[in-house]
């Protein structure tokens, strides 16, 4: 629902995309007639398909061997009701994602997401671009490859007076909910940076501090 601190903001989702009981229960609490239904089905099959694909290439380019098939994940379509009256209004405020991968489709018009650079914190229009999904590494995959891989800041911003949809799969977490870097990520040079901890108080971590950067990751350091 829309917050004081994100009002043009709502979103609603389901969890686990790839349990199909799951999907069906989220199709029923929508009313969504056979056809709709049906290619609620068929999204959330494929792009979980995909979600763990890449991150199976991912690890495969880390020089590890892994499947993702079995982490939940989560699936949400976020909806921002601009309306002229609130151009250059914040849509999402500045945030990494708390999971491991998440694959976005943007809406094909109307643009306004913005990633930061990671030295200088500047950020960067992502221009929609039909037919694209865009890829995003979340909290989860900095603490799970030790620091290899790096966390994205990002913000919705409105840019346009109409409304906006988007559609994100989340890859979050192993499925016993520990996250734990391989040791293939551990070495003499590369010693342990986060100790163990389990994303579901972590992500409490981060509501409840109201942190939701990336900070409390400094909190998990070993
Ligand atoms: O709507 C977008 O482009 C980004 C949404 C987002 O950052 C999120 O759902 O975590
Ligand atoms: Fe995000």
């Amino acid at each position: 629902a829309p917050s004081a601190t994100n009002p043009l903001y709502e979103a609603f989702g389901l969890y686990d995309a790839a349990s199909p009981a799951d999907v069906d229960a989220f199709c029923s609490c929508l009313d969504a007639p056979p056809h709709a239904r049906e290619a609620i089905r068929r999204y959330a099959e494929k792009t979980h398909e995909m979600i763990v694909d890449i991150a199976a290439k991912l690890a495969s380019s880390l020089g590890l061997d892994c499947s993702f098939q079995d982490w939940p994940c989560q699936f949400r379509i976020n909806r921002y009701n601009y309306t002229p009256d609130t151009v250059g209004k914040t849509g999402v405020q500045i945030h990494t994602d708390s999971g491991f991968l998440t694959v976005l489709q943007e809406d094909d018009c109307v643009g306004g997401l913005d990633v930061a650079d990671p030295v200088t914190g500047e950020f960067s229009p992502v221009e929609p671009l039909y037919g694209t999904f865009l890829v995003n590494l979340g909290d989860v995959a900095t603490a799970w490859s030790n620091g290899t891989l790096h966390n994205v800041r990002h913000r919705v911003r409105c840019v346009a007076g109409m409304p906006r949809i988007s559609i994100a799969i989340f890859l979050l977490a192993p499925s016993d909910d520990m996250v734990r870097a391989p040791e293939a990520f551990v070495s003499a040079e590369l010693p342990r940076r986060f100790r163990d901890f389990s994303y579901e108080d972590y992500r409490r971590l981060r509501q409840s501090t109201s942190e939701h950067a990336g900070e409390g990751l400094a909190r998990l350091v070993a």
